[in-house]
Protein backbone atom coordinates (compact mmCIF):
# COMPACT_ATOMS: atom_id res chain seq x y z
CA UNK A 1 0.00 0.00 0.00
CA UNK A 2 1.50 3.63 -0.97
CA UNK A 3 1.17 6.45 1.27
CA UNK A 4 -1.63 8.07 -0.45
CA UNK A 5 -3.67 4.75 -0.49
CA UNK A 6 -3.05 5.12 3.57
CA UNK A 7 -3.69 8.55 3.57
CA UNK A 8 -7.37 7.97 1.82
CA UNK A 9 -7.94 5.24 4.62
CA UNK A 10 -7.08 6.89 7.21
CA UNK A 11 -9.00 9.86 6.21
CA UNK A 12 -12.75 8.06 7.45
CA UNK A 13 -13.99 5.92 9.73
CA UNK A 14 -12.92 4.78 13.07
CA UNK A 15 -9.22 3.82 13.98
CA UNK A 16 -8.36 1.92 17.19
CA UNK A 17 -5.37 0.86 19.21
CA UNK A 18 -5.61 -2.95 20.36
CA UNK A 19 -4.34 -3.79 23.76
CA UNK A 20 -0.92 -6.28 23.97
CA UNK A 21 -1.79 -9.30 25.32
CA UNK A 22 0.76 -10.55 28.49
CA UNK A 23 0.51 -13.51 30.45
CA UNK A 24 0.32 -13.89 34.25
CA UNK A 25 4.23 -13.65 34.10
CA UNK A 26 3.99 -10.62 32.18
CA UNK A 27 5.37 -11.92 28.76
CA UNK A 28 3.39 -11.55 25.18
CA UNK A 29 1.22 -13.88 24.76
CA UNK A 30 0.59 -14.43 21.26
CA UNK A 31 -2.45 -17.10 21.50
CA UNK A 32 -4.52 -14.32 23.39
CA UNK A 33 -3.26 -11.70 20.80
CA UNK A 34 -4.43 -13.61 18.21
CA UNK A 35 -7.90 -14.45 19.80
CA UNK A 36 -8.60 -10.68 20.19
CA UNK A 37 -7.55 -9.20 16.63
CA UNK A 38 -9.64 -12.13 14.81
CA UNK A 39 -12.54 -10.55 17.77
CA UNK A 40 -11.84 -7.22 17.07
CA UNK A 41 -11.49 -7.22 13.21
CA UNK A 42 -14.57 -7.83 11.99
CA UNK A 43 -16.25 -4.80 13.87
CA UNK A 44 -15.53 -2.79 10.61
CA UNK A 45 -12.69 -0.34 11.91
CA UNK A 46 -10.48 1.30 9.10
CA UNK A 47 -7.28 0.50 10.30
CA UNK A 48 -5.57 -1.04 14.04
CA UNK A 49 -2.37 -0.11 15.43
CA UNK A 50 -0.27 -2.86 16.77
CA UNK A 51 2.37 -1.61 19.50
CA UNK A 52 0.72 1.86 19.85
CA UNK A 53 0.46 3.61 23.00
CA UNK A 54 -2.59 1.86 24.31
CA UNK A 55 -0.61 -1.16 22.90
CA UNK A 56 1.77 -0.66 25.79
CA UNK A 57 4.49 0.11 22.99
CA UNK A 58 6.80 2.14 25.43
CA UNK A 59 7.00 -1.34 27.74
CA UNK A 60 7.91 -3.45 25.25
CA UNK A 61 11.41 -4.73 24.25
CA UNK A 62 12.60 -4.79 21.20
CA UNK A 63 13.15 -8.54 21.07
CA UNK A 64 8.91 -8.57 21.22
CA UNK A 65 8.13 -5.63 19.29
CA UNK A 66 8.81 -8.07 15.86
CA UNK A 67 6.86 -10.89 16.86
CA UNK A 68 4.11 -8.44 18.15
CA UNK A 69 3.92 -6.61 14.65
CA UNK A 70 4.27 -10.08 12.77
CA UNK A 71 1.53 -11.63 14.38
CA UNK A 72 -1.10 -8.44 14.02
CA UNK A 73 -0.08 -8.67 10.29
CA UNK A 74 -0.57 -11.91 9.28
CA UNK A 75 -3.88 -12.24 11.79
CA UNK A 76 -4.91 -8.91 9.59
CA UNK A 77 -3.87 -9.55 6.56
CA UNK A 78 -7.03 -10.20 4.52
CA UNK A 79 -9.60 -8.73 6.76
CA UNK A 80 -7.99 -4.68 7.93
CA UNK A 81 -4.54 -2.82 7.24
CA UNK A 82 -2.05 -2.67 10.57
CA UNK A 83 -0.50 -0.11 11.24
CA UNK A 84 2.73 0.05 14.13
CA UNK A 85 3.61 2.19 16.53
CA UNK A 86 7.54 3.42 16.92
CA UNK A 87 9.02 5.20 19.22
CA UNK A 88 11.91 5.97 21.32
CA UNK A 89 15.53 7.67 20.24
CA UNK A 90 15.65 8.43 16.66
CA UNK A 91 18.07 5.27 15.90
CA UNK A 92 15.47 3.18 17.48
CA UNK A 93 12.63 4.73 15.96
CA UNK A 94 14.24 3.79 12.41
CA UNK A 95 15.42 0.11 13.49
CA UNK A 96 11.73 -0.68 14.38
CA UNK A 97 9.92 1.13 11.35
CA UNK A 98 12.06 -0.53 9.03
CA UNK A 99 10.82 -3.86 11.14
CA UNK A 100 7.51 -2.90 10.69
CA UNK A 101 8.07 -2.20 7.07
CA UNK A 102 9.89 -5.32 6.48
CA UNK A 103 7.26 -7.49 8.35
CA UNK A 104 4.27 -5.88 6.20
CA UNK A 105 2.89 -3.19 8.38
CA UNK A 106 0.90 -0.80 5.80
CA UNK A 107 2.09 2.60 8.23
CA UNK A 108 3.68 3.61 11.26
CA UNK A 109 2.35 6.05 14.00
CA UNK A 110 5.38 7.49 15.36
CA UNK A 111 4.83 8.25 18.69
CA UNK A 112 6.92 11.11 21.08
CA UNK A 113 10.49 10.69 21.49
CA UNK A 114 11.65 9.35 25.02
CA UNK A 115 12.21 11.12 28.15
CA UNK A 116 14.41 14.51 26.92
CA UNK A 117 13.37 18.43 26.18
CA UNK A 118 13.82 19.07 22.88
CA UNK A 119 13.77 21.84 20.45
CA UNK A 120 11.08 21.73 18.07
CA UNK A 121 13.57 22.04 15.37
CA UNK A 122 15.16 18.88 16.84
CA UNK A 123 12.29 16.98 17.17
CA UNK A 124 11.27 17.62 13.29
CA UNK A 125 14.69 16.37 12.52
CA UNK A 126 13.77 13.47 14.47
CA UNK A 127 10.37 12.74 12.39
CA UNK A 128 12.02 13.62 9.16
CA UNK A 129 14.50 11.32 9.54
CA UNK A 130 12.45 8.44 10.57
CA UNK A 131 10.37 9.05 7.81
CA UNK A 132 13.27 9.38 5.16
CA UNK A 133 13.85 5.53 6.73
CA UNK A 134 11.00 3.63 4.78
CA UNK A 135 8.81 3.81 1.90
CA UNK A 136 5.56 2.87 3.82
CA UNK A 137 3.32 6.34 4.84
CA UNK A 138 3.85 7.89 8.43
CA UNK A 139 1.43 9.58 11.06
CA UNK A 140 3.34 11.92 13.46
CA UNK A 141 1.83 11.98 17.12
CA UNK A 142 2.05 15.54 18.37
CA UNK A 143 1.59 14.53 22.17
CA UNK A 144 3.24 15.59 24.85
CA UNK A 145 7.13 16.50 24.53
CA UNK A 146 6.32 16.39 20.54
CA UNK A 147 4.80 19.45 19.70
CA UNK A 148 5.38 20.36 16.41
CA UNK A 149 3.51 23.77 14.86
CA UNK A 150 2.12 24.30 11.27
CA UNK A 151 5.43 25.76 10.16
CA UNK A 152 7.56 23.27 11.13
CA UNK A 153 4.79 20.32 10.17
CA UNK A 154 4.52 22.45 6.40
CA UNK A 155 8.19 22.01 6.13
CA UNK A 156 8.20 18.34 7.23
CA UNK A 157 5.38 18.00 4.56
CA UNK A 158 7.54 19.63 1.75
CA UNK A 159 10.35 17.02 2.62
CA UNK A 160 8.95 13.99 3.29
CA UNK A 161 5.79 12.76 0.58
CA UNK A 162 5.30 9.58 2.88
CA UNK A 163 4.28 11.77 5.98
CA UNK A 164 0.72 11.45 5.57
CA UNK A 165 -1.34 12.09 8.83
CA UNK A 166 -1.59 14.00 11.42
CA UNK A 167 -2.64 12.88 15.27
CA UNK A 168 -3.71 14.73 17.75
CA UNK A 169 -3.25 14.06 21.51
CA UNK A 170 -2.63 17.59 22.79
CA UNK A 171 -6.02 19.10 22.49
CA UNK A 172 -4.58 22.84 22.18
CA UNK A 173 -7.21 23.78 20.01
CA UNK A 174 -5.52 27.31 18.81
CA UNK A 175 -2.97 24.97 17.70
CA UNK A 176 -5.34 22.19 15.56
CA UNK A 177 -6.91 24.89 14.05
CA UNK A 178 -3.21 26.50 12.24
CA UNK A 179 -2.45 22.97 11.48
CA UNK A 180 -5.91 22.47 10.06
CA UNK A 181 -6.27 25.40 8.01
CA UNK A 182 -2.36 25.52 7.25
CA UNK A 183 -1.87 21.86 5.89
CA UNK A 184 -5.29 21.38 4.18
CA UNK A 185 -5.85 18.20 2.07
CA UNK A 186 -2.06 17.22 2.53
CA UNK A 187 -2.79 15.54 5.59
CA UNK A 188 -5.17 12.96 6.94
CA UNK A 189 -6.09 13.83 10.21
CA UNK A 190 -6.70 11.86 13.84
CA UNK A 191 -8.09 13.14 16.81
CA UNK A 192 -6.02 11.29 19.45
CA UNK A 193 -6.68 12.37 22.22
CA UNK A 194 -7.17 9.67 25.37
CA UNK A 195 -10.70 8.38 25.54
CA UNK A 196 -11.10 10.21 22.22
CA UNK A 197 -14.77 10.02 21.77
CA UNK A 198 -15.23 12.58 24.32
CA UNK A 199 -13.76 15.13 21.76
CA UNK A 200 -15.14 13.89 18.60
CA UNK A 201 -18.02 16.08 17.81
CA UNK A 202 -15.61 19.03 18.68
CA UNK A 203 -12.67 17.97 16.57
CA UNK A 204 -15.58 16.83 13.66
CA UNK A 205 -16.31 20.57 13.73
CA UNK A 206 -12.61 21.81 13.68
CA UNK A 207 -12.30 19.49 9.80
CA UNK A 208 -10.95 16.57 12.12
CA UNK A 209 -13.60 13.50 11.75
CA UNK A 210 -11.60 10.60 12.12
CA UNK A 211 -10.59 9.30 15.91
CA UNK A 212 -8.99 6.28 17.13
CA UNK A 213 -11.28 4.45 19.63
CA UNK A 214 -9.28 2.99 22.81
CA UNK A 215 -13.29 1.87 23.87
CA UNK A 216 -13.61 -0.55 20.39
CA UNK A 217 -11.07 -3.11 22.95
CA UNK A 218 -14.17 -3.81 24.84
CA UNK A 219 -16.88 -2.54 23.55
CA UNK A 220 -16.51 -2.95 19.45
CA UNK A 221 -20.18 -2.04 18.95
CA UNK A 222 -20.84 0.58 20.92
CA UNK A 223 -17.70 2.18 19.56
CA UNK A 224 -19.23 1.74 16.12
CA UNK A 225 -22.62 2.83 16.99
CA UNK A 226 -20.71 6.34 18.93
CA UNK A 227 -18.31 6.76 15.68
CA UNK A 228 -21.99 6.38 13.27
CA UNK A 229 -23.63 8.70 15.21
CA UNK A 230 -20.98 11.60 15.24
CA UNK A 231 -20.92 10.82 11.46
CA UNK A 232 -24.99 11.80 10.96
CA UNK A 233 -24.60 14.18 13.64
CA UNK A 234 -27.01 12.56 15.71
CA UNK A 235 -26.18 14.66 18.99
CA UNK A 236 -29.13 13.15 20.81
CA UNK A 237 -27.78 9.85 21.04
CA UNK A 238 -23.75 11.18 20.81
CA UNK A 239 -24.93 13.18 24.28
CA UNK A 240 -26.92 9.91 25.82
CA UNK A 241 -24.05 7.83 24.99
CA UNK A 242 -21.41 10.22 27.05
CA UNK A 243 -23.68 10.79 29.69
CA UNK A 244 -24.31 6.93 30.23
CA UNK A 245 -21.30 5.38 29.57
CA UNK A 246 -18.99 8.29 28.89
CA UNK A 247 -18.71 10.49 31.90
CA UNK A 248 -18.74 8.27 34.35
CA UNK A 249 -15.62 6.27 32.65
CA UNK A 250 -13.63 8.78 32.78
CA UNK A 251 -14.67 9.11 36.71
CA UNK A 252 -12.91 6.00 37.23
CA UNK A 253 -10.15 6.42 34.37
CA UNK A 254 -9.17 10.08 36.03
CA UNK A 255 -8.37 8.44 39.50
CA UNK A 256 -4.57 7.84 38.69
CA UNK A 257 -1.95 8.89 35.95
CA UNK A 258 -2.05 6.03 33.13
CA UNK A 259 -5.18 4.76 33.92
CA UNK A 260 -6.50 5.16 29.89
CA UNK A 261 -4.29 1.77 29.37
CA UNK A 262 -5.16 0.06 32.39
CA UNK A 263 -9.06 1.02 32.47
CA UNK A 264 -9.05 -0.82 28.32
CA UNK A 265 -7.08 -4.09 29.31
CA UNK A 266 -10.09 -3.95 32.57
CA UNK A 267 -12.39 -3.59 30.00
CA UNK A 268 -10.88 -6.28 27.87
CA UNK A 269 -11.17 -8.52 30.66
CA UNK A 270 -15.02 -8.03 31.69
CA UNK A 271 -15.57 -8.16 27.56
CA UNK A 272 -14.31 -11.92 28.01
CA UNK A 273 -10.91 -11.25 26.09
CA UNK A 274 -8.25 -10.82 29.28
CA UNK A 275 -5.09 -9.11 28.04
CA UNK A 276 -3.39 -9.99 31.19
CA UNK A 277 -1.86 -7.01 33.25
CA UNK A 278 -0.68 -3.96 32.22
CA UNK A 279 3.16 -3.83 32.56
CA UNK A 280 5.21 -1.11 35.14
CA UNK A 281 5.09 1.66 35.04
CA UNK A 282 1.64 1.16 34.45
CA UNK A 283 -0.35 -0.35 37.34
CA UNK A 284 -3.70 -1.83 37.20
CA UNK A 285 -7.04 -0.89 38.09
CA UNK A 286 -8.13 -2.22 41.52
CA UNK A 287 -10.25 -4.51 42.51
CA UNK A 288 -13.13 -2.24 43.19
CA UNK A 289 -12.43 0.13 40.49
CA UNK A 290 -12.79 -3.42 38.16
CA UNK A 291 -15.72 -3.75 39.54
CA UNK A 292 -17.15 -0.13 39.22
CA UNK A 293 -16.26 -0.60 35.21
CA UNK A 294 -17.78 -4.36 34.52
CA UNK A 295 -21.12 -2.74 36.60
CA UNK A 296 -21.25 0.33 34.06
CA UNK A 297 -20.58 -1.91 30.99
CA UNK A 298 -23.50 -4.03 32.29
CA UNK A 299 -25.24 -1.19 33.06
CA UNK A 300 -25.34 0.10 29.75
CA UNK A 301 -25.44 -3.26 27.99
CA UNK A 302 -22.59 -2.02 26.37
CA UNK A 303 -21.03 -4.47 24.02
O1 LIG B 1 -1.73 5.84 21.28
C1 LIG B 1 -2.86 5.45 21.60
O2 LIG B 1 -3.11 4.31 21.98
C2 LIG B 1 -3.94 6.41 21.48
O3 LIG B 1 -3.78 7.52 21.89
C3 LIG B 1 -5.17 6.04 20.83
C4 LIG B 1 -6.31 5.86 21.75
O4 LIG B 1 -7.21 5.02 21.09
C5 LIG B 1 -7.01 7.15 22.14
O5 LIG B 1 -7.42 7.81 21.02
C6 LIG B 1 -8.15 6.83 23.09
O6 LIG B 1 -7.83 6.57 24.27
O7 LIG B 1 -9.31 6.81 22.67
Amino acid sequence: MNPQELKSILSAGLLSFPVTDFNAQGDFNRAGYIKRLEWLAPYGASALFAAGGTGEFFSLAASEYSEIIKTAVDTCASSVPILAGVGGSTRQAIEYAQEAERLGAKGLLLLPHYLTEASQDGVAAHVEAVCKSVNIGVVVYNRNVCRLTAPLLERLAERCPNLIGYKDGLGDIELMVSIRRRLGDRFSYLGGLPTAEVYAAAYKALGVPVYSSAVFNFIPKTAMDFYHAIAREDHATVGKIIDDFFLPYLDIRNRKAGYAVSIVKAGAKIAGYDAGPVRAPLTDLTREEYEMLAALIDKQGAQ
